[in-house]
C-alpha cells in the first residue's frame, strides 16, 4: 500500500495508524511478547478479519470471554474443544485468543504492561490491514457509592492528581499526552444495559493510579503513611469529582487508542465500594460471577455491530 492510500484509509477511520516513521521504514518487525512477525507469519491471512479487541487484565479471564463470545456470535474459537488456544504460545507474558472478527488480550497489571501489549496489538492489526476496528478494556475496578457489581461504562479518566493526562518520561523529559475519551462510542455501550440486568451500569469518571494501595488511598498495603480520615477525605473529594470507579490501565489505554487512532473504551466492574472498605474479601465464585458483568455488556454490542457488518456484506 502506497503512502496516500494509507493515509486516506486513516483519515476514513479504516486501519490503524502507526505513528512511528523509523518504523515503516523497516521490513522486519518481530512482535516479541506476543510471539508473531510481520514477515514469517501471514498476519492478514490470519488476522485481517479482527474487528474488535478486546483487553482484561488475566489469561482466564479472556480464555473464558473468548468461549462466552465464540457462542454469543455461532464462530468458532481458534483451538481445541474446550479451551482456546493462546496465539502467544510459550512467550509466557501475555494470552491472546482468537474468535471469529474478536481478539481477547490479557494486560497484566498497571499501564507498563499494558502498554507493551497494546503497541505490539496496534502494529499487529496494522500489518494485518484490518479495518474498522474497535478496542476494549473489560476489567476490574474499586467502585465509590455504587453498589458491588455495578459496570462503569469510563467517560472521562483522569490519574491520581485528577487530572486527565497521561504521563511518562521519554528521553529524561516527562510528557504528558491527552486521555481523550470517545464519549460517543462510551453512550453507545453504554445503550446496551438493560433494566433487566440484574446489576447495574453507569457511565461515569474513571481514576486511573499508579498502584493498587497507597496509590488508591488503601491503608491495608505494606506501606502506609496517612490514615482512615485522610482516605475518607480524599475518596469524598474524587467522587464530587464525578469518579464512580479505580483501577490501573484506562489512561494509558484510552491515551493509546487515541493515538492510534482506534475507538476505544474502557468497562469495568466494580468490586467493592471503596466508601466500605479496602479489602476484596468476596469468594472466588462471586468474583468470577461479576466479571462477567462487563464481558455481558460488550458482548451484546459486539454481536449487534457484527450482524449489521455481515449485513452490509
Ligand atoms: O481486573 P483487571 O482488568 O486486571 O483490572 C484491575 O485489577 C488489577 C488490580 O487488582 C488492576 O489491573 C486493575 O486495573
Ligand atoms: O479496588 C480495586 C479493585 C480492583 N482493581 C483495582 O485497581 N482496584
Amino acid at each position: 500500500m502506497d503512502c496516500t492510500t494509507e493515509d486516506n484509509d486513516i483519515k476514513q477511520n479504516k486501519t490503524v495508524r502507526v505513528k512511528n516513521p523509523h518504523l515503516l521504514k523497516n521490513s522486519v518487525d518481530h512482535l516479541y511478547h506476543i510471539c508473531l512477525s510481520n514477515i514469517s507469519d501471514d498476519l492478514e491471512k490470519r488476522f485481517g478479519d479482527v474487528k474488535f479487541v478486546c483487553f482484561g487484565g488475566t489469561p482466564s479471564r479472556m480464555s473464558k470471554f473468548t468461549q462466552f463470545i465464540s457462542s454469543e456470535l455461532g464462530v468458532k474459537y481458534y483451538g481445541d474443544v474446550g479451551s482456546p488456544t493462546n496465539i502467544t504460545g510459550s512467550t509466557d507474558r501475555y494470552a491472546m485468543y482468537k474468535a471469529g472478527p474478536v481478539l481477547a488480550v490479557s494486560h497484566g497489571i498497571g499501564i507498563p504492561s499494558l502498554s507493551i501489549v497494546l503497541q505490539e496489538v496496534v502494529k499487529l492489526v496494522h500489518y494485518a490491514k484490518c479495518q474498522d476496528v474497535a478496542f476494549f478494556r473489560i476489567g476490574t475496578s474499586g467502585g465509590l457509592g455504587v453498589e458491588p457489581g455495578t459496570v462503569v461504562v469510563t467517560e472521562k479518566v483522569v490519574n491520581g492528581a485528577l487530572e486527565p493526562f497521561h504521563q511518562s518520561i521519554v528521553l529524561g523529559k516527562s510528557v504528558a499526552r491527552p486521555a481523550v475519551v470517545d464519549k460517543e462510542f462510551a453512550k453507545e455501550i453504554y445503550q446496551f444495559a438493560d433494566s433487566s440486568d440484574k446489576f447495574k451500569t453507569v457511565l461515569g469518571t474513571t481514576l486511573c493510579a499508579d498502584d493498587f494501595y497507597e496509590g488508591q488511598g488503601r491503608i491495608d498495603g505494606a506501606f502506609c503513611d496517612h490514615d482512615h480520615d485522610d482516605k475518607l477525605n480524599w475518596l469524598k473529594h474524587v467522587h464530587s469529582q464525578g469518579v464512580c470507579n479505580i483501577e490501573m490501565e484506562s489512561l494509558g489505554f484510552i491515551t493509546m487508542c487515541h493515538r492510534a487512532n482506534v475507538k476505544g473504551a474502557v468497562i469495568c466492574v466494580t468490586l467493592l465500594d471503596r466508601f466500605n472498605g479496602d479489602m476484596v474479601t468476596m469468594d472466588h465464585g462471586f468474583l468470577s460471577a461479576i466479571q462477567k458483568h462487563p464481558q455481558i455488556i460488550v458482548a451484546r454490542y459486539i454481536k449487534h455491530a457484527y450482524h449489521l457488518l455481515l449485513k452490509k456484506g
